[in-house]
């Protein structure tokens, strides 16, 4: 196993110690599809902003001239109290209208942008939700895997709108840019020269810094989520009750600061660096500005230039150059962002060849004629060399109620969840009426069969939705809710709440009312009862019941199940003689199959834990 998985390391490997040098064509290739996930979903928002972004373009040209024509103007009334006051006025008005036209426009932008973001933040969130609910439930073993998906949280839509944002905006600067130039051509040819000798560094060093940022951001994951782990601990509500018991809190104070620290640490050393290459490339940027300043000051010396003229000349300079500034800066963030988007695709297309179970096509034989089948059945975890499961062979005849039992981690969930087709098995196999749970169409396989696991989940929403969600297609079948209450205990306490079934369980969500282990098993219960599978598989299903309680699980759920196949896991063994055979665990090994009879008159591994706990009760 571990030669396949090493084998399979190349395609997850952006998670490793060293991530891989990305190719250019595969960012420009995710770059291009996150445009194309754009349009589609905002193309008027495109249109807009290529609108605007030329308009914007042609704004500064237009106000540098109005600068000048005004300038000028002053100038003229300052030396001529007579001269033309109307055209100062009118071109004041007109700067006027300018800068109005130039803030509704920003703002109106601004408002464009965060909608598309807002919808982009949900489409591809949905996109993720999607991946992360389908993929093989062994990917959740796999430490790699949540380093993708913590990769991909967040910002999705700022992140696939900014790169498009900032290649309309290189093209604003391109003709804010291309517009200065011709005026300064029209003055001197040297001050085009070195406006543009200027950018050259400043483009090199934002791309090396981008490249950086994001081989950073890829080696600190797994400890960023170690951080973030050990902060939400502190937080839960869950954790609380041991970590002041134990006296955790500091311990893990320190073991989250630590992670911070050494993640913020490797940042600002990331940091200084640039900030000391901006020091420098603002020191070169000044100089090239005092270069280009002399040049126009040998200009008024040799040629007759007007103090419209001159500030227009300063300004166009400057406004080139940063324009140039912001054109490096953008085209590197667009290399920045491309990386990113990139991750999000790694995501999309994460992929572990040794953990795909195939997914069949097959109905579910219902109703079952021949029974279940388990022959030779062995397993590992993924990632692991020990076998959990080693040469498992039982049968199941329909509506048999079988017990599983066997000392902690001798594989009986294990068992259940291969049998459920959530892991594919090493080797060996399962079958149901003689067909391989392989061949079944995974959603029908799970229509006919319900489990409900030892960490069954405590949803925090109402005590209805609670039992309901066992089968989602009946979500509003109230009357079913009640009936299968009453009959798994649960209708005598929640009638009691205020609210009845509406009432929230738990308080994470709202006001609502906290239940007892027994209860929340109850509720479990409930949920297993509702979907009215053909199997019905409950791991530990009383152990947090009192011993009442218990006895009346048991009477119900037999006369429930009767016309149903069964197992149940169960350290209780007085639960276990209930059952019409018990299927004895050790080491992941069958080791003992009989009835409680049988198994007794054996006097070996079941007898000895059926006299160990009778003993306690002697
Ligand atoms: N997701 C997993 N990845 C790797 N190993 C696992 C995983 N889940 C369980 N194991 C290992 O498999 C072995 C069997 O576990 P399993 O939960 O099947 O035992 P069990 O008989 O149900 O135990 P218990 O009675 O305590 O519930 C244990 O050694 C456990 O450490």
């Amino acid at each position: 196993m571990r030669k396949r998985l090493k084998q399979q390391r190349p395609q997850s490997s952006i998670a490793g110690r060293r991530p891989p040098r990305t190719g250019e064509r595969m960012k420009m290739k995710h770059l291009l599809k996150s445009v194309r996930m754009v349009w589609k979903l905002g193309k008027a928002w495109l249109i807009t902003t290529i609108l605007f972004s030329i308009i914007a373009g042609l704004i500064p040209v237009t106000a540098l001239w109005i600068t000048k024509e005004l300038i000028n103007a002053v100038a003229n009334l300052i030396m001529d109290q007579a001269g033309d006051y109307r055209l100062a006025l009118s071109l004041l008005l007109l700067q006027f209208l300018i800068s109005l036209f130039s803030s509704v426009m920003t703002n109106w932008q601004e408002y464009l942008d965060r909608k598309i973001e807002l919808r982009l933040d949900h489409d591809l969130q949905q996109v993720i939700l999607a991946k992360t609910t389908s993929v093989p439930l062994a990917y959740f073993d796999i430490p790699d895997f949540y380093h993708h998906l913590s990769r991909v949280q967040g910002n999705q839509g700022s992140r696939f709108v900014s790169p498009i944002r900032n290649l309309l905006n290189i093209g604003k600067s391109g003709i804010v840019i291309g517009s200065f130039l011709i005026y300064l051509f029209t003055v001197h040819w040297s001050l085009v020269l070195l406006s543009l000798v200027a950018a050259v560094p400043i483009f090199l060093v934002q791309r090396k810094f981008g490249n950086s940022k994001f081989r950073l951001f890829l080696f600190q994951t797994p400890l960023a989520r170690e951080a973030n782990y050990t902060s939400h601990l502190l937080q839960d509500r869950n954790a609380a009750k041991e970590i002041r018991l134990f006296g955790l809190a500091s311990h893990l104070a320190k073991r989250w600061s630590d992670r911070f620290w050494r993640n913020a640490n490797q940042s600002l050393k990331l940091l200084r660096k640039q900030q000391l290459a901006d020091v420098g490339l603002d020191g070169l940027t000044a100089l090239f500005y005092v270069g280009s300043a002399g040049i126009i000051i040998w200009l008024i010396r040799t040629t007759s230039v007007k103090i419209g003229d001159f500030v227009a000349i300063g300004q166009a300079v400057q406004g080139t150059q940063s324009s140039i500034n912001q054109i490096s800066m953008l085209s590197a963030r667009i290399y920045e962002e491309s990386l990113y988007i990139q991750n999000f695709f790694h995501f999309l297309e994460y992929e572990n060849q040794a953990l795909i179970s195939e997914t069949g096509t097959q109905p579910f034989p219902a109703p079952l004629k021949t029974g279940i089948e388990i022959d030779a059945v062995t397993f590992s975890y993924p990632g692991q060399d020990r076998p959990v499961l080693q040469n498992v062979s039982f049968q199941i005849r329909p509506g048999e109620k079988v017990a599983i039992v066997g000392e902690n981690g001798s594989g009986k969930t294990t068992l259940v969840k291969c049998l459920m087709g959530l892991y594919p098995v090493t080797s060996g196999s399962i079958s149901l009426d003689g067909l391989n749970i392989k061949q079944i169409d995974k959603s029908d396989l799970y229509q006919h069969i319900t489990v409900i696991f030892q960490d069954y989940m405590r949803y925090s929403y109402s005590a209805h939705d609670n039992i309901a969600f066992g089968d989602i297609e009946r979500l509003d079948d109230h009357p079913h809710v009640q009936e299968v209450a009453a009959t798994s205990g649960v209708d005598e306490f929640v009638q009691k709440f205020p609210n009845g079934y509406n009432t929230y369980l738990g308080r994470f969500l709202q006001d609502g009312e906290d239940l007892s282990g027994g209860q929340w098993q109850k509720i479990a219960l409930a949920r297993a009862l509702f979907r009215d599978g053909d199997v019905i598989i409950l791991d530990e299903p009383t152990a947090a019941l009192d011993p009442h309680a218990e006895m009346e699980v048991f009477r119900q759920f037999e006369s429930l199940t009767r016309d149903k196949t069964s197992i149940f896991i169960s350290h209780r063994m007085s639960a276990a003689r209930m059952a019409d055979r018990i299927i004895v665990m050790k080491d992941g090994q069958v080791v003992e199959i009989g009835s409680h009879e049988e198994l007794i008159a054996l006097n070996a591994e079941y007898a000895q834990m059926y006299g160990a706990q009778a003993k306690w009760y002697a």
